[in-house]
């Protein structure tokens, strides 16, 4: 790979530092002139911090499993010299997937999976030859605006060889520039600036970057096709969305348009989101015989951010229609299915692919009679690797004084780290007491009978008054109905969905007596999960110097859905 210093484009002005305030955000500083043209959002402190501490875990599992495949090939073929593998430690446990992100070592993984022991054999020579050492991690920060996001990559992070920041706007790659000499000797020499079409550099530059950072206006779709070429074997692509009125179901059609898939407007809409974004990531690796795992996915402010690693497989790929599924919501009650795209099944031995068995639920809601809506596909297999976020949770504990946005990415690192890996999507407490029009249980009580009735629940991080369960709706409904018997509720029309479920008689006899686990051990311990919103002006921001009122921001975020 090779960059120019800066490019050919560079303008080697002066700046007067007078001219222009200066802004701090951990190590770096940008400089601001007073009619900056320049995207900057102060509030997305919380974005950039928990990208770095993402970025922080991901060089050191990198590193590790760097180690393991090292181990592992010094093992397998003793006639490789010790000494190139006398400094190894032993691989990772937390390691999920062994691709490492450097040439050799995608080599490994292929062969160790895939392929024959003659085609092995070559391999391994091959493999022999290649220079083994881990370089640098290299990133790609494919949206920069002033270079903020790269500036903290580049001075805060340990284990970067190289931060490409890129703009298509000129006056953002002046002031990326202007900042990267105003930010010393560190930043010059890791960090290059260009004047591109991101789109276009990702695909002349494909599997080059480790780490590959999008962070755009709204919504990322356009990017994403070139975007998870760019990214190296085991690599990581972090990525942001804030058209959430989109992702949440305000136009359907749009956003059916860009990501491919229909969202519903439930109380769950923003993990909807979540997983609609993993599920286009997913189609777009697809195309290139890839496929992600995603690390931790998060529903933050006014956006969301997937981080997921991308792996090259043919043979992997096939499990993609086994990890989405459409979503069934019923129009009367809120109650949601979900049917899985794909399945397997084990013939002679050997897994054979097929469509999904369906549908899931009946023409008419077997618990108040109404239709559904059918939304998706989304992505439904686990959308953190729940080692990943407590090694992050942990990495941030040891470093508090180095990230400005301390207090908000624990407390939403928290809530992730005790949600129930395998459940998409939650019920709101509020909306189903709504549906019954009854004064809501208690979340203590209303978890205490889930518990009791032999099923998992647990919170989410994207709402407060959510809750993740296994316990299928007919139970969640019996509780209800349970609930409803002490605290009766007024006479509806009944041919209401509140009505025609309370008409049904409770199979199941619920328990309402606190149960152990009914309270998150978070909040058990009193440490935090929510905060209020910081400032008044926060929100998402439109181009430089266009500001987003009230009004545009309760619609574009999706509040009082
Ligand atoms: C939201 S800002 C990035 C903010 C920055 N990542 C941060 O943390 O402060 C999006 C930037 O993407 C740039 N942009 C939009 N389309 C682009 C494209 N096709 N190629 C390169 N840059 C683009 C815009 O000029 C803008 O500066
Ligand atoms: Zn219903």
């Amino acid at each position: 790979m090779e960059h120019s210093k800066n490019g050919d484009e560079e303008k080697h002005t002066c700046f007067d530092v007078n001219d222009y305030t200066i802004i701090k955000e951990g190590k770096a500083q940008i400089l601001m002139h007073p009619t900056n043209q320049v995207f900057y959002n102060k509030t997305q402190v919380n974005n950039r911090d928990m990208s770095i501490a993402v970025l922080r875990t991901f060089i050191s599992q990198r590193k590790l499993e760097h180690e393991a495949m090292l181990a592992k090939r010094s093992k397998t073929d003793p006639k490789i010299p010790d000494d190139s593998v006398s400094e190894m430690k032993p691989p990772a446990d937390s390691v999920q997937h062994n691709g490492i992100s450097n040439d050799g070592c995608e080599l490994l993984e292929e062969m160790s999976r895939d392929e024959p022991s003659s085609i092995s054999d070559v391999r391994t020579r091959k493999l022999r030859r290649k220079d083994v050492e881990l370089k640098p991690a290299r990133v790609l920060e494919a949206l920069s605006a002033s270079g903020l996001r790269a500036l903290r990559y580049a001075r805060e992070v340990e284990g970067i060889g190289l931060v490409v920041a890129l703009d298509n706007d000129k006056v953002s790659v002046e002031a990326c520039r202007r900042n990267i000499r105003f930010n010393g000797s560190v930043a010059c020499s890791k960090l290059e600036s260009h004047l591109a079409d991101a789109r276009v550099y990702m695909l002349t530059h494909p599997k080059e970057f480790d780490v590959v950072d999008l962070d755009p206006y709204g919504s990322p779709s356009v990017f994403l096709d070139s975007a998870v070429q760019s990214v190296v074997d085991g690599g990581i692509l972090m990525c942001t969305a804030t058209d959430l009125a989109v992702l949440c179901g305000g136009n359907g059609e749009v956003c059916y348009s860009k990501y491919g898939s229909y969202p519903l407007r439930g109380k769950y809409c923003h993990e909807m989101a979540l997983r609609i974004l993993l599920a286009c990531i997913e189609s777009h690796a697809n195309r290139y015989k890839r496929y992600i795992v995603p690390v931790l996915t998060v529903h933050m402010d006014f956006y969301v951010r997937a981080f997921v690693r991308i792996y090259s497989s043919a043979s992997a790929m096939k499990n993609t229609p086994l990890k989405l599924s459409y979503v069934y919501q019923c129009t009367g009650c809120d109650s949601f299915h979900l049917q899985p795209v794909g399945r397997t099944i084990l013939k002679n031995n050997s897994l054979r692919y097929h469509p999904g068995f369906g549908p899931t639920v009946p023409q008419d809601c077997s618990d108040c009679g109404k239709k559904f809506n059918m939304g998706g596909p989304i992505w439904s297999a686990p959308i953190h690797d729940q080692e990943w976020v407590a090694a992050i949770l942990a990495d941030v504990k040891s470093m508090k004084e180095q990230y400005p946005a301390y207090d908000r990415i624990c407390a939403v690192l928290t809530a992730i780290s005790e949600e129930l890996p395998d459940i998409p999507l939650f019920l709101s407490l509020h909306n189903i007491s709504a549906t019954l029009k009854c004064t809501s249980p208690s979340a203590v009580m209303f978890r205490s009978a889930v518990i009791n009735a032999g099923y998992r629940t647990s919170g989410t991080h994207v709402n407060p008054l959510g809750l993740k369960t296994d316990a299928p709706m007919h139970t969640i409904w019996d509780i209800m109905r349970c609930w409803v018997k002490n605290h009766p509720v007024k006479a509806q029309p009944s041919q209401h969905p509140g009505s025609v479920i309370l008409a049904k008689e409770p199979v199941l006899q619920a328990n309402f007596a606190q149960a152990v686990a009914s309270l998150s051990k978070a909040k058990a311990k009193k440490v935090a999960r929510f905060l209020p919103n910081p400032e008044r002006h926060w929100g998402p921001k439109l181009r430089a110097s266009r500001q987003i009122t009230e009004r545009i921001l309760k619609m574009l975020v999706g509040i009082g859905r």
